[in-house]
């Protein structure tokens, strides 16, 4: 299936999403989120994501310009994600929200704008806001991140446009059996976020098998479990030779059997908040 790192998945609407990228979560501004964000486009990457809430798309902004010209793409060869928070869901505060991201990233579309969270009684207007961002051309596709089921249903009831993206905690002990198979039934793209559990599973002894067996590192075993899934990736490093290694699951494939092992670990454990009970 996917050959490279930029190949892509296609949304929906038709806009092309690659499978791989990298996320910038807990990452401050300054010289080092600029640095491994340059140095992710440097090794391939084309996709990076980012949100309001982490406080962080200045410098994101300024990877960018610089990445793009010292690696002589243009605009149209990145795909730039961000979230707008809780605080702004409401559809004149996520307008200006948006405006706001694009100011501090210092660009004149988003490639992907998610809705961070299903706050309830909040979400929809949002979700207006962002259906008529995307109907002006202000932002290429529109999505939703960790919306759980009866969310989406809920939001596609009233929707115009469905989600493109659905971004949610993903890993191989929170596997989201039933979220994936509904979500690849809707046509709304699946796509990880804490795809390596924040680190916790780099020595469990299943995937360090798996990974001694194909020659790669537990690390790739589960990006690439990821992507032969037919889910995107966006896996967090600041340091190089990890952003590099994050990247080199294009030579090998998973088996049957691998893909099983590995989804037989779901435990529906969670490093981040149940989207069914968070208050923030
Ligand atoms: N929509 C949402 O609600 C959320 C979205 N996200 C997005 O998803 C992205 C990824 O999730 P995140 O929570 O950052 O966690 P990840 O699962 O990507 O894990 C990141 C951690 O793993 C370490 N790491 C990365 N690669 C390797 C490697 N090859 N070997 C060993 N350790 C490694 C990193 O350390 P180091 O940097 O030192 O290499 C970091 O501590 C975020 O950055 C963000 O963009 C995340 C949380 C919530
Ligand atoms: O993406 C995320 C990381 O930051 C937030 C907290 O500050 C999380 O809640 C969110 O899911």
């Amino acid at each position: 299936m996917t050959q490279n790192l930029q190949s892509t998945t296609t949304l929906h609407n038709g806009v092309h999403m690659p499978w791989f990228g990298i996320g910038v979560f807990k990452v401050e501004e300054g010289s080092e989120l600029v640095n491994a964000v340059k140095a992710a486009v440097k090794h391939g990457y084309r996709s990076i994501d980012t949100a309001a809430i982490y406080a962080n798309e200045n410098s994101v902004g300024q990877a960018i310009q610089e990445a793009l010209l010292e690696n002589n793409l243009s605009r149209g060869d990145l795909f730039v994600t961000s979230k707008v928070w809780n605080a702004d869901l409401g559809y004149e505060e996520t307008r200006a929200a948006y405006e706001a991201s694009l100011n501090k990233l210092g660009l004149d579309y988003l490639d992907l704008y998610l809705i961070h969270w299903p706050v309830q009684g909040k979400y929809k207007e949002a979700w207006r806001a962002l259906e008529s961002l995307y109907k002006e051309g202000r932002i290429k596709a529109i999505g939703v991140s960790n919306f759980q089921i009866h969310h989406l249903e809920d939001l596609m009831k009233d929707a115009e446009i469905k989600p493109m993206v659905n971004q949610v905690e993903f890993h191989p002990q929170l596997t989201q059996a039933e979220l994936l198979q509904f979500c690849q039934k809707n046509n709304i793209q699946m796509e990880a976020w804490s795809p390596l559990m924040q680190g916790q599973l780099l020595d469990h002894p299943v995937l360090q098998e798996i990974a001694h067996k194909h020659g790669k590192t537990v690390a790739q075993v589960i990006l690439r479990w990821d992507i032969q899934q037919g889910v995107v990736t966006i896996p967090k490093s600041t340091k190089a030779h990890r952003i590099i290694e994050n990247a080199d699951i294009f030579d090998f494939e998973l088996t049957r059997e691998d893909m099983d092992r590995i989804q037989a670990l779901n435990a529906n454990l969670r490093v981040g908040p149940d989207p069914d009970n968070f208050d923030f």
